[in-house]
């Protein structure tokens, strides 16, 4: 075993206050009596992808839902501690959680577009935002739909059922829907998972690419996929933080032995 792998809690990794997206501190939250994130605190850089992993039932998805604080929605659910993004409380009385869940985008596992055209799909954040002109809407819908490595597949189609479009199609379909809006963060929980391997691929290079645009935070249960795409990563276990780290450090010269074990397999 090597000598400097140990278990002490995980070191807090810091961004410049330039650098900063999202800020957790010391953030618990449990379901009811059942803790599901105990006491974390780390950074997500902005215009980076950072991934977390861990086993199943680590808390990955609870910690990204809190984002944009999906578990408003689940009465059980009681959270302290705090999360700010760009230096604002999440959780301020006076903040308004619909502007977060736009500047909070988050894409599911199972691509989801609405029973709607192509067209009316990207359309739809835009209509319930604010009345756009015809050809500025056009506009950001072709940027929405180019952001997503879609609108060539699409622009002789776009009102066409979002339906007839393959698994892969529509969870970039989706992805445009959410760039739409223009959020700052896109949470992408597990979003490849349902897909086929080149699907797959052409959601990894777009993840890449999209870190021009904006900051990504990833949850997959697949290493190589975090390792593929992100430039931080974050191992949970139990709602714990074991370690947060560049993604190469993290896979190649892990700081703490629940680490190596997970990545080596020798936990699932
Ligand atoms: N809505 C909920 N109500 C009650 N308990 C929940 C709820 N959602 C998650 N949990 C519990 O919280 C813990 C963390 O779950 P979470 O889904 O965040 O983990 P995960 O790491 O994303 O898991 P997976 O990889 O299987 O999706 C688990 O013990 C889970 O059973």
């Amino acid at each position: 075993m090597v000598a400097f792998l140990n278990d002490e809690p995980a070191p807090v990794m810091t961004f410049p206050a330039g650098e900063r997206c999202l800020s957790v501190r010391d953030f618990s939250l449990a379901y009811g009596d059942k803790p599901a994130l105990k006491a974390l605190t780390l950074e997500v850089p902005r215009h980076r992808v950072t991934a977390f992993i861990g086993p199943s039932g680590c808390g990955k998805s609870t910690l990204l839902r809190s984002f944009n604080r999906l578990h408003d929605l689940n009465e059980s659910a009681v959270h302290q501690g705090r999360i700010e993004l760009e230096g604002r409380d999440i959780f301020a009385r006076d903040l308004n959680v619909s502007e977060l869940r736009r500047r909070v985008g988050m894409v599911f596992q199972s691509p989801n577009p609405f029973p709607m055209s192509i067209y009316e799909n990207v359309a739809f954040g835009l209509r319930l935002e604010r009345r756009l002109p015809k050809r500025k809407r056009d506009d950001i819908i072709e940027w929405a739909l180019r952001s997503a490595a879609l609108w060539d597949e699409v622009k002789d189609r776009l009102h066409r059922s979002a339906w007839q479009l393959s698994g892969g199609q529509q969870q970039r379909l989706v992805i445009a829907r959410t760039l739409a809006v223009k959020p700052d963060v896109l949470l992408l929980d597990e979003p490849a998972s349902a897909l086929d391997p080149i699907s797959t691929l052409k959601i990894e290079e777009l993840i890449r690419n999209l870190k021009n645009e904006l900051t990504l935070v990833l949850v997959t249960h697949n290493m190589q996929q975090a390792a593929r795409v992100s430039d931080y990563t974050a191992f949970l276990q139990q709602g714990e933080l074991v370690e947060y780290g560049p993604t190469d450090q993290v896979f190649t010269n892990p700081k703490r032995q629940r680490t190596e074990n997970y990545i080596t397999g020798r936990v699932i």
